[in-house]
């Protein structure tokens, strides 16, 4: 059967903006939690300037702590090479590098222009390779962009090519802000996969809109399986205003098991585990699914 590779972001995009700190030991087990739903790839903590980020500065502590399962691997964001070292130290066993389509997007998050950030990414990929750890590459704002609006498909493929070449080993498409529409989805996919192979290319979009189900749903009919989401529809982006979480996992494993596409991953649990983590952060959960289902569906 086809299947879709998941990467889970709650622990890391889903939680890095929530206003207060979050226990550490919610975010370990957050983390087992989502492992144990089946889910192989989640991306666990940010290596990032705390003074930046304050919700993600116990990553060490978290990528340290949490119980371990075979095939799963735990990922960390990490913008240079402090956050790689930081990285390698707690066990990453995968790091992420990430810049944007839009120039001022890119200031605000990074506080460096596109030509800098990939300078910057050069000595990470060489030192993460070393180490034997995928690096993916992040490209923010391919869908719009909160300081430039429309952002051009070619830009996009720009900067998705640029990381390609510079040698990660996925990139992962943002559509930060969540204004994008399915024509729109596919017009930047169609312009990327000029550059990156689509095998090598995930999709990771916001719902702030309510598109993102349908927007991955035309992506997914381009061919693209990897998907980026966020238990219960945790986030939002401290450097994008109004912008929401991720769209929620269990929304997408319900689409992809209805379409027959294979994920691995247990929904009745990934449901309890939405439910679970919106109690503990007082949040509303964000996963129509997670709101809906009955344990006998
Ligand atoms: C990139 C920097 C560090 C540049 O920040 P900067 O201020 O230009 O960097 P700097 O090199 O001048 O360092 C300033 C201070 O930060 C420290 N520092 C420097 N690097 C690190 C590090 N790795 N870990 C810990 N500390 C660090 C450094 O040591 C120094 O400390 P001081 O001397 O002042 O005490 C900063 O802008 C930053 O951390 N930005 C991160 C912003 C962020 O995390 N945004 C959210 C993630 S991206 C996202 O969510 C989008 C995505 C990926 O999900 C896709 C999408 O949806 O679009």
């Amino acid at each position: 059967m086809d299947s879709v590779r998941l990467v889970e972001m709650g622990p890391r995009d889903g939680l890095q903006n929530e206003p207060v700190q979050v226990p550490t030991h919610i975010k370990i087990e957050l983390v087992e939690r989502l492992a144990d739903c089946g889910l192989t790839h989640i991306e666990a903590a940010s290596f990032v300037s705390p003074k930046w980020v304050p919700q993600m500065a116990d990553g060490s502590e978290v990528l340290t702590a949490i119980r371990r399962r075979q095939g799963v691997i735990y990922s960390a964001l990490t913008p240079n090479v402090k956050g790689l070292e930081a990285a390698l130290a707690a066990g990453a066993d995968e790091v992420a590098v990430f810049t944007a389509a839009s120039e001022s997007f890119c200031r605000k998050n990074i506080n460096c222009s596109v030509a800098q950030s990939l300078e910057r990414f050069t000595p990470v990929l060489q030192l993460a390779h070393e180490h034997g750890l995928r690096v993916r590459g992040y490209v923010s704002t391919v869908l719009g962009c909160p300081y430039e609006g429309d952002i051009t498909p070619a830009a996009v493929a720009r900067v998705a090519g640029a990381l390609y070449r510079l040698g990660c080993d996925e990139i992962s498409l943002g559509d930060t802000i969540g204004t994008g529409t399915p024509k729109k989805a596919i017009a930047m996919l169609s312009a990327v996969r000029q550059e990156v192979p689509l095998a090598r290319l995930a999709a990771h979009f916001h719902d702030t809109y309510g598109q993102a189900l349908a927007n991955l749903y035309a992506v997914l009919e381009q061919g693209l399986r990897i998907i980026d989401s966020s238990v219960a529809g945790l986030g939002g982006c401290p450097y994008a205003k109004g912008a929401t979480g991720n769209v929620a996992s269990e929304d997408v494993v319900y689409l992809l098991h209805g379409l027959g596409l294979e994920t691995g991953v247990n929904l009745d649990r990934l449901v309890h585990t939405g439910r679970w983590i919106s109690r503990r952060l007082g949040r509303v959960n964000g996963a129509k699914t997670g709101l809906a289902w009955h344990p006998n569906k």
